[in-house]
C-alpha cells in the first residue's frame, strides 16, 4: 500500500494521473478587480510606478493580511470529500430518522478527517487521535455525526476539556510539546490512561484516514414511530480493514510526506478507489439498562461483551474530492448536537457540554452566520434567524421575522413520537482500572503487542522529571504489574544507551527511513 503512494508521485503532472488539480482550463475570462471592474496589465507591475496611486495593489495586500481565520482549538489539521450514505437495511423499527429508513435510500455527506492535536500544518504521521466528522444533508435537517478511531474517549468530567487540551498542546514557554506536562496531567487524573493506552497501541498510528473504524463513542437515545426509546452506539466500520503501520514505517512517512494522510485520501479518490465504511449501531433496550452492570452511558469505556446486539444499517462511500480546501474543510462546522428527528442524541455529561461549544467555536471561528456557508447549509431551512455578519444568503426577504405572525411565516410541527420526558444519568467518580486492565490483557491479542505499548510509554518518559516518572510507574503497575515491569525495564533500557550509541541509533533510524523509502 505504501509502495501504490510512491508511484502517484513519480508523475504528478501526467495526464490522468492521480494529480487532477493540475489540468488546464478552458480561458476563464478577463481578470478583475473584486469590484468586477477589469484589470489593465498595467495595474499588475508596479515596478517604477507611484505604488500609492495603485489600489489593486492594496486591496490585494490587504486582503491577503486577512487571509487566515483561527483555526481550530483541537483537530485544526484535516482534509474533505464530499460523498453518500446508503441505506442498506430498514432500522425503522428502532428510529424514525428519515436518512436511516428505506433500503437503497442515498443521502449526500460531507466529511472532515483530522488529525487531534497538531496545529495547521502539522505532521499526519502521529500518534494522536484521528477524527471523521460527518455532515448528513438529510431531508429532515443536517444530521452531524463525530468519530474518533477509538471507541473510548479520554475523561467523562466535562471540565477536563480545556485542562487536557492544555496539557497536550505546547508548554507556554518553550512552544513545543511536552511529556512532562502530559504525564503531570495524566498522573492527576488518571482516568484519561484509557485512551492513552490505545493510543499507544498499533491501531494508533494507521496507514491513512482510509483504513480506521470511526467512533462516535456516545450511546445515542433514539425513538420508533410507537415512541420506543433504545440506546445505541454507531459505529463505522472500514471496508479496507484497519492497516497500522509500524513506528520506523511511521517515522520514514513523517519525514517524506507530512502530509501523507491527505495525499492518500486524495489520490484513493481521485483514482476512484472510493473509501468506504460500513455503519452499524449496537443497541440495547431501556430495560437491558437496568440489567448491565456497567454504566452504558460511560465514554471512558465500552459495552460489555454479551450484553448488546448488532445491526447493520448501510453503507458510507467518499467518492468526491472538495473543490476547494477553505470553502468546503476550513469553513466546514460540526456541531454534534445537529440531531434529527428520530435520535434524540446523548444524554451524558460530555456531550451536553459538547452541545454548547462546537457551536460557540463555529460562532467565533466562523462567525454567527456560519450556518449558512454553502457546506454547512442544510438541504431545506426556514427560519426567524435573521441579519448580523455575512454570509446572510437572502435573509429570508421580506418574509416575517418574528413567532408567532398572522402572516404565514413557518409554522412549527409535531413529533408525535418524541419522548416527553428526558433521562437523568448521574455518573459515579470512581477511578476505575478495570477497563485499562482489560484492555492490556484481553483487547491487545499478543506479547508482541503488549511489549510495543510498553516501549511506546516508555519512549514517552525519557525526559519526564523523576517525581512524575514515578507516579506515572505506580499508575502502569496498579493498572497491571506486568505493565508496569515493562515499561521501567525499558525505560532503563533507554536511559543506559550512552549519547554516542545514541547518535548512532539515530543515523541507524535515518537509514531505516531511507532503506523503507526506497519500496514506495
Ligand atoms: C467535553 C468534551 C468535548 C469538547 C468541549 C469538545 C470541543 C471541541 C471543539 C471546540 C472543537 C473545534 C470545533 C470547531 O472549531 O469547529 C472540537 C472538534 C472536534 N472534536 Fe471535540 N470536544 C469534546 C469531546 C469530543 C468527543 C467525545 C469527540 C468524539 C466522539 C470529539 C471529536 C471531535 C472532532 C472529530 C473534532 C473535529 C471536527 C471537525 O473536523 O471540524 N470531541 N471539539
Amino acid at each position: 500500500m505504501i509502495r501504490r503512494r510512491r508511484a502517484a508521485r513519480a508523475a504528478p503532472l501526467a495526464q490522468g494521473s492521480d494529480r487532477a488539480h493540475y489540468r488546464v482550463f478552458e480561458p476563464i475570462g478577463v481578470w478583475t478587480k473584486t469590484t468586477g471592474d477589469p484589470i489593465d496589465l498595467r495595474d499588475t507591475i508596479f515596478l517604477n510606478t507611484d505604488v500609492f496611486e495603485n489600489k489593486h495593489h492594496f486591496v490585494v495586500g490587504s486582503h491577503l493580511n486577512r487571509e487566515r481565520i483561527p483555526e481550530r482549538i483541537v483537530h485544526a489539521k484535516g482534509f474533505g470529500a464530499y460523498g453518500y450514505f446508503e441505506v442498506t437495511h430498514d432500522v425503522s423499527q428502532y428510529t424514525t430518522a428519515d436518512i436511516f429508513n428505506g433500503i437503497g435510500k442515498k443521502t449526500p455527506v460531507v466529511g472532515r478527517f483530522s488529525i487531534a492535536i497538531q496545529n495547521l500544518g502539522g505532521n499526519d504521521v502521529v500518534r494522536e487521535t484521528k477524527g471523521l466528522a460527518m455532515k448528513f444533508y438529510t431531508k429532515q435537517g443536517n444530521l452531524d455525526l463525530i468519530g474518533l478511531h477509538l471507541p473510548i474517549f479520554l475523561y467523562k468530567e466535562p471540565f477536563d476539556f480545556a485542562q487536557f487540551v492544555h496539557a497536550f498542546k505546547r508548554n507556554p514557554k518553550t512552544g513545543t510539546f511536552d511529556n512532562n506536562m502530559r504525564w503531570d496531567f495524566l498522573t492527576l487524573r488518571p482516568e484519561h490512561f484509557h485512551t492513552i493506552m490505545w493510543l499507544m497501541s498499533d491501531i494508533s498510528l494507521p496507514d491513512g484516514y482510509r483504513k480506521i473504524h470511526y467512533f462516535p463513542i456516545h450511546t445515542y437515545e433514539i425513538y420508533n414511530k410507537k415512541g420506543e426509546r433504545y440506546y445505541v452506539k454507531f459505529n463505522f466500520r472500514t471496508e479496507l480493514g484497519v492497516h497500522n503501520l509500524t513506528n520506523a514505517q511511521g517515522a520514514a512517512i513523517a519525514l517524506e510526506d507530512p502530509d501523507y494522510f491527505n495525499t492518500d485520501l486524495y489520490n484513493a479518490i481521485v483514482k476512484k478507489n472510493y473509501p468506504a465504511w460500513r455503519l452499524e449501531m449496537d443497541i440495547l433496550t431501556r430495560k437491558d439498562l437496568t440489567k448491565v452492570d456497567y454504566d452504558p452511558f460511560d465514554v471512558t469505556r465500552l459495552w460489555k461483551r454479551g450484553t448488546y446486539r448488532t445491526v447493520p444499517i448501510g453503507r458510507l462511500v467518499f467518492n468526491r474530492v472538495v473543490e476547494n480546501n477553505f470553502k468546503d474543510v476550513e469553513q466546514s462546522g460540526f456541531c454534534p448536537d445537529n440531531l434529527v428527528p428520530g435520535i434524540v442524541g446523548p444524554l451524558d455529561a460530555v456531550f451536553k457540554s459538547r452541545r454548547i461549544f462546537y457551536q460557540d467555536a463555529q460562532n467565533y471561528r466562523l462567525g454567527s452566520n456560519f450556518a449558512n456557508i454553502r457546506v454547512n447549509s442544510p438541504i431545506y431551512d426556514k427560519t426567524y434567524v435573521r441579519d448580523g455578519m455575512p454570509p446572510l444568503l437572502d435573509n429570508m426577504k421580506d418574509a416575517p421575522n418574528y413567532y408567532p405572525n398572522s402572516f404565514n411565516g413557518p409554522m412549527p410541527y409535531v413529533d408525535e413520537s418524541r419522548p416527553t420526558d428526558r433521562m437523568v444519568i448521574l455518573h459515579r467518580n470512581a477511578i476505575d482500572l478495570q477497563p485499562m486492565a482489560e484492555f492490556y490483557n484481553e483487547i491487545v491479542e499478543s506479547d508482541a503487542h503488549r511489549q510495543r505499548i510498553a516501549d511506546n510509554l516508555a519512549a514517552s518518559l525519557v525526559e519526564v522529571i523523576p517525581d512524575i516518572e514515578k507516579k506515572a510507574l505506580r499508575l502502569m503497575t496498579l493498572i497491571d504489574v506486568d505493565l508496569g515491569r515493562r515499561v521501567r525495564a525499558t525505560l532503563t533500557a533507554l536511559r543506559a544507551v550512552d549519547p554516542q550509541e545514541r547518535q548512532r541509533e539515530i543515523a541507524q533510524c535515518i537509514a531505516n527511513a531511507n532503506e523503507i523509502r526506497k519500496h514506495y
